[in-house]
């Protein structure tokens, strides 16, 4: 696997070996491409001199007298300012002249006073300026080229075109301004299993909809590329050859989705080859993405940069984030310019880097470096400002709500994480210091929400009858009310072969964070065989803590409560606690309640625990 700041290195070299084609363009459709020119003024901006405020322009600087008003040589805005009896000649006996603002000050006129400051009496006729009032020569009057002046360079070649740029070029007078050409982009998503939700067909077994060519056209749109939609091609060799070849004669980059990895229909890397394509990378050393192959064709003479990305949803994004959008900004242009600050040179193509504090902890991945992604805020929380990431939750590659959370958030970071070999542990603590890479536009922290994601997970195990399980969800309802946090409940059956287990994996599998309780709760006539089956999916037996909430459980529970029915131990980061449930009877609930509540405290923070308890016994097999 090539880390991916080599594979980024691949990407900008091969696309800085495509030559740059350049256009003439009206001014509003030239927005996020990058000129392929210096441009210089060719006109002053304001072309004559402007008042800047709605008052009298005056011949004099002189506060202390009186003026008479020319009341028939108002000057509007758009007025030539020759009209209406204006004496020209510069005197300073001449009448002041009402104008407004961005009006020409007409000849002869040394300033202008804004109306609020000049009392205009004898039915206007006459006029005295505000006692107090230091009048300046040209005060209120913008000289003409103050903004824009001519002959000064106003766009650097390969600086990215944004409407302020383009407001620029029509002040002075340009319609249109050369730019690098966009790159067309051919996007093919491939998979028998694909269907387009345009065509109105329904899923049929084993289909699902084609999600990655909204996405990839979406993103190209984004990164100011021309998207070409290549549709679906199935999993033969020769359709995607056929897709693929067609695609690199129509355009500059070609993106295909599916068919990288190991599977016996992955054809993109061998019909790659078969088409020439010179292939650079194909794994890169990251989650999600890992099976990205890229690679430069040649066809009919010209070169073409080939991205093959996963599959998965959401490698496909994260790797046309990291690789695609700084090889179409090459090839749009951007940074030809060389050194100057506006140049497009600066930012780095690898896009914002900035350091921040990630909220609540979360897992490493064992062996891949991961891009998590993240909602990013700036300022707040308790240590007062600064960047604060939280975690969009479950990051399966699969899982597009993991960048999208229907509660009115798309992420817009990727926490740049180590694996958990690079940093020598497995989890990343609350609070502590990430990179992150912005990719979109970063919150204010007043739009901060309550962190996602439940606090604890409640297995509950009834017995073996459906009135057992009745009175498990009834304790469970009351243990939830107790809580007072999010928790997410399993309930099952003692008999139900696996599915203790099966809860406890699938959490395993879901779960992000850093650390998590899993209460496992039980009547206490079955405890033998819960303790059993939970012990067999602990990694490290927790004493300490079963000592410290057996202490606790004697003291609210006095003689109903057993160790026996107790057992905690850890996997992963993950706290496991089995406890048997207290009956229904009178008063003993209440005590239940209380020491759930007790054993939330305790274990909050279950992987300080897990670090402190250093006593734990083999693990597995509930070894009691
Ligand atoms: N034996 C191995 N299997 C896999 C490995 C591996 O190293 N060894 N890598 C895994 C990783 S990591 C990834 S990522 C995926 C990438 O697989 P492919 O690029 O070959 O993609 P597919 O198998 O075609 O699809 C993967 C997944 O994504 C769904 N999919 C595909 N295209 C679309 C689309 N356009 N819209 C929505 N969803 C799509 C597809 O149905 C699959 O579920 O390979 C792992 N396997
Ligand atoms: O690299 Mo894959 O994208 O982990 O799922």
């Amino acid at each position: 696997m090539i880390p991916v700041s080599d594979c980024l290195s691949h990407v900008l070299t091969s696309a800085t070996s495509l030559p740059l084609s350049t256009k003439i363009i009206p001014l509003l459709d030239s927005i996020n491409s990058y000129s392929s020119a210096d441009v210089s003024s060719s006109a002053s901006h304001p072309p004559f001199r402007s008042s800047i405020v709605d008052g009298y322009a005056l011949p004099s600087l002189d506060c202390s007298r009186v003026y008479a008003v020319d009341k028939g040589a108002k000057v509007y805005a758009g007025d030539d300012g020759s009209g209406g009896g204006v004496n020209n000649n510069s005197n300073s006996d001449m009448a002041c002249v009402y104008v407004t603002t961005g009006a020409i000050v007409p000849d002869g006129y040394v300033a202008v006073v804004n109306v609020e400051s000049c009392v205009v009496k004898d039915g206007g006729s006459s006029l005295t300026v505000s006692p107090a009032f230091s009048l300046p020569a040209n005060n209120n009057i913008r000289p003409v080229g103050c903004d824009i002046p001519p002959d000064v360079r106003i766009l650097r070649r390969g600086q990215r075109i944004t409407p302020e740029v383009v407001g620029v070029l029509a002040s002075i007078g340009e319609k249109e301004v050369e730019v690098f050409a966009q790159p067309r982009v051919g996007v093919v998503s491939t998979g028998n299993e694909l269907v387009d939700v345009s065509s109105g067909e329904g899923l049929a077994g084993g289909k699902i909809y084609d999600a990655n060519r909204y996405t990839l056209l979406g993103l190209v749109k984004e990164f100011g590329g021309e998207g070409v939609d290549f549709g679906i091609v199935c999993d033969s060799k020769e359709s995607v050859g056929e897709a693929l070849k067609k695609a690199m004669l129509e355009c500059d980059v070609v993106i295909t989705s599916g068919g990288v990895s190991m599977g016996e229909k992955d054809y993109l890397a061998p019909v790659m080859r078969e088409l020439g394509v010179d292939i650079k990378f194909d794994r890169m050393y990251m989650k999600p993405g890992k099976p990205t192959t890229f690679g430069v064709g040649e066809i009919e003479g010209r070169k073409k940069l080939i991205f093959a990305l996963p599959g998965n949803p959401v490698s496909a994004v994260v790797c046309a984030r990291l690789l695609v959008e700084p090889a179409l900004q090459v090839l749009m242009g951007r940074g030809v310019g060389g050194e100057g600050k506006g140049g497009g040179v600066g930012g780095g193509e690898e896009g914002v880097r900035v350091k921040g504090i990630l909220v609540k902890g979360v897992k490493l991945d064992k062996i891949r470096p991961e891009y998590h992604r993240v909602i990013v805020r700036y300022g707040g929380g308790g240590s007062g400002g600064g960047f604060r990431a939280s975690s969009t939750g479950a990051q399966r590659s699969s899982r597009l709500m993991s960048m999208v959370d229907g509660d009115g958030e798309t992420s817009n970071g990727l926490a740049l994480l180590p694996s958990a070999e690079e940093a020598g542990r497995r989890i990343i603590e609350d609070g502590e210091e990430v990179e992150i890479l912005l990719t979109g536009k970063v919150l204010g922290v007043q739009e901060e929400k309550e962190e996602g994601g439940e606090d604890v997970t409640i297995i509950m195990v009834g017995g073996e009858g459906e009135k057992d399980v009745g009175r498990a969800k009834r304790v469970l309802e009351g243990g939830r009310d107790v809580f007072g946090f999010k928790a997410k409940t399993y309930i099952f059956a003692l008999g139900e072969e696996g599915a203790v287990e099966a809860a406890i994996k699938s959490e395993e599998l879901e779960w992000e964070g850093a650390g998590k309780l899993v209460l496992v709760v039980h009547f206490k006539k079955f405890c033998d065989k819960v303790v059993r089956r939970v012990g067999e999916m602990v990694e490290k037996r927790a004493e300490n803590m079963e000592a410290t909430i057996g202490r606790i459980g004697c003291g609210i529970m006095g003689g109903t409560f057993s160790f026996y029915e107790l057992y905690c131990g850890s996997r992963g980061g993950m706290m496991l606690v089995c406890l048997g449930a207290g009956g229904e009877g009178r008063g003993e609930k209440e005590k239940w309640k209380k020491l759930l509540k007790e054993v939330k405290k305790i274990v909050k923070r279950p992987r300080d625990l897990i670090k402190e308890d250093g006593s734990g016994g083999s693990g597995g097999g509930g070894s009691r």
